[in-house]
């Protein structure tokens, strides 16, 4: 890929974000331009890499041609519009913040800016993130593969409308937290059981991966799938209702609507 490449923060989501298209080679070391308020977090990788860690969020703007914004929502526009001068035309900016919508990014660099708004997740540091991508009207369909291809370097992606970026945070933006609270608790039980944690942390992690693994391939219905695990009167049966006793798939449906209704209202202030 010839575009030079910017990113912005490299904090969990920027660094996984550099170290999955250092390591898929789709863009050299030399090609990207970094800048963090804290500039040691881009020193090793000037070294090893080739990659350029720049003074200033200005500089990063200036030198690429697709910039990924990646600090926490409440300094973006800030960084936005300390970078707006150093924007050329055609450069693409994209923003992984979440609860900040194209219109408010639009604001700080202009409305004929490209803008793209991607909603990653924390899996992007093993190359298993689930990224939704949604354009503004700038973008071309060209430019739109150029970032795709970019973002699969750390996981598999979706276009979507900006209207639904909010329940992508939902399902898999913040999902990723629940799912941590689910293994832990799963190993919880299975110590209790007599297990050693660290056997116990494998075992439901596994399991985890493995079920999410059947599903994506198989492309049976989660139902189906949870009546495959189900003898008749058998082990699993008891403890899916106990489950469903303790209310566990609307706990899940509470927590997604919560999550929902926080980005909502981050991107209405
Ligand atoms: N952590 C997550 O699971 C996800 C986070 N996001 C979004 O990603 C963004 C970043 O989140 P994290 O990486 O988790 O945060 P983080 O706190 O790990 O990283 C932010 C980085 O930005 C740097 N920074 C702060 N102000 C800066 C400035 N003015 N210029 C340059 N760098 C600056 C910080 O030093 C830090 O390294 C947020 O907007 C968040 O909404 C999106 C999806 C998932
Ligand atoms: O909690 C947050 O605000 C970020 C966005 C999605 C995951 N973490």
């Amino acid at each position: 890929m010839e575009q030079r490449i910017g990113l912005i923060g490299l904090g969990n989501m920027g660094n996984a974000i550099l170290q999955g298209i250092l390591g898929s080679n789709v863009v050299p070391g030399t090609q990207i331009y970094v800048y963090d308020t804290h500039p040691e977090k881009g020193e090793d990788l000037n070294k090893s890499d080739g990659v350029n860690n720049l003074a200033s969020a200005r500089d990063v703007a200036r030198e690429s041609d697709i910039v990924f914004v990646a600090v926490k929502p409440n300094v973006i526009v800030d960084v936005l519009n300390d970078i707006q001068k150093e924007l050329k035309k055609n450069t693409i900016v994209v923003s992984i913040a979440a609860g900040v919508t194209i219109k408010t990014i639009a604001k700080s660099i202009g409305y004929e800016q490209k803008i793209i708004r991607v909603m990653p997740n924390t899996p992007a540091l093993v190359n298993a993130a689930m990224c939704s991508i949604t354009p503004n009207t700038e973008v071309t369909d060209e430019e739109l593969k150029i970032v795709q291809e970019l973002l699969n370097c750390i996981g598999e992606t979706e276009v979507v409308p900006e209207y639904l970026i909010d329940a992508v945070i939902g399902a898999s933006g913040s999902s990723p937290a629940f799912v941590f609270m689910f293994i832990e608790a799963l190993a919880d039980g299975a110590v209790k059981g007599g297990l050693s944690r660290k056997q116990a942390y494998k075992f439901a992690a596994q399991a985890v991966m493995g079920s999410a693994k059947l599903l994506l391939e198989t492309g049976k219905h989660p139902g189906e799938l949870k009546d495959m695990v189900c003898s008749p009167a058998g082990t699993t049966i008891e403890g899916v209702h106990a489950l469903e006793e303790k209310g566990f798939r609307a706990a899940i449906i509470d927590a997604v609507e919560a999550t929902i209704k926080k980005s909502k209202s981050m991107a209405e202030n």
